[in-house]
């Protein structure tokens, strides 16, 4: 019997799925970029396999899956769009750090630098992006079609702790290989004197943003460890009999 003047700690409100609409676009949308994803993982596991014993083993990665790259970690872009319209409840800011860091390494970093394309870290990060990639959108595929097949639920909150590591060290390891080429070529960037009277140095920008991965990646980082213990590091509560 409960006690007089105790109070009953509610339950949290379940949260409401997204709406018939809503959802049956995140279906096609997650099978649509696991597809994509999965391509990606073949044509890598492909050039590794015909390459395994030459240096374009990861020098000539990038050429290979560039096109399938380039068009499925663009299309995350409307991952930020779900957020920001609430049909998935994930936070907007720290999906828009995920998805602009990613989409920035493509177009702004290997995109017009050789020798970032051609880096060890290229081929890092691309590997880390791929199988991180396959795993999220199959499970939130999975999720919406209300299967959770707790092998793919594991793997998607335990593999990060590993693969954040290896695909940040890739990225910063690409975009150190692009400050030189990036300096001498003057890419993108703009000298005084010029009618706006501003400079902009992009190689100094390129370094701005490695900083920028000090104070963002370790919230990144610690919002996937609080999400793992969520939904499966949790403590089963028993309930106290009085
Ligand atoms: C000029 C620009 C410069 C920018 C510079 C920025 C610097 C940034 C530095 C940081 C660098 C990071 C680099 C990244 C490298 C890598 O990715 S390496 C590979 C390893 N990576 C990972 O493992 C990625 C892990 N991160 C993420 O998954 C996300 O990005 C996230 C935003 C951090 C995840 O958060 P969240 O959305 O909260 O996770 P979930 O638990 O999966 O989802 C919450 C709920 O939302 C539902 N949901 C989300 N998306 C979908 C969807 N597409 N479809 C359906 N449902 C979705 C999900 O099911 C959850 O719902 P509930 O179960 O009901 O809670």
């Amino acid at each position: 019997m409960a006690a007089v003047g105790k109070t009953v700690p509610k339950s949290p409100k379940p949260r409401a799925g997204p709406g018939s609409l809503a959802r049956g676009w995140l279906i096609l949308y997650n099978i649509v970029l696991t597809a994509g994803w999965l391509a990606v993982m073949y044509v890598y596991i492909l050039h590794v396999l015909n390459n395994s014993s030459s240096p374009e083993v990861y020098s000539g990665l990038y050429d290979s899956v560039e096109v399938v790259l380039k068009v499925f970690q663009s299309l995350a872009l409307l991952e930020i769009v779900h957020a920001a319209l609430g049909i998935v409840p994930s936070n907007v800011l720290l999906t828009a750090f995920q998805v602009f860091s990613r989409v920035f390494l493509v177009w702004g970093v290997m995109h017009p630098f050789k020798e970032a394309q051609t880096s060890l870290g290229a081929s890092l990060c691309i590997a880390a992006w791929t199988i991180t990639e396959i795993i999220r959108y199959s499970f939130y595929t999975f999720a919406l079609l209300n299967m959770k097949p707790y092998i793919l639920q594991w793997c998607r909150y335990t593999f990060f702790i590993v693969l954040y590591p290896i695909g940040v060290t890739g990225e910063l390891l690409a975009i150190y290989s692009s400050l030189a080429p990036a300096a001498e070529q003057k890419a993108f960037s703009l000298e005084m004197p010029n009618p706006l009277n501003v400079s902009f140095y992009y190689h100094y920008f390129l370094v701005g943003v490695m900083f920028t991965y000090i104070p963002i990646f370790p919230q990144l980082y610690f919002h996937m460890v609080r999400q793992r213990r969520k939904v499966i590091g949790g403590v089963t509560k028993v309930a106290k009999k009085e």
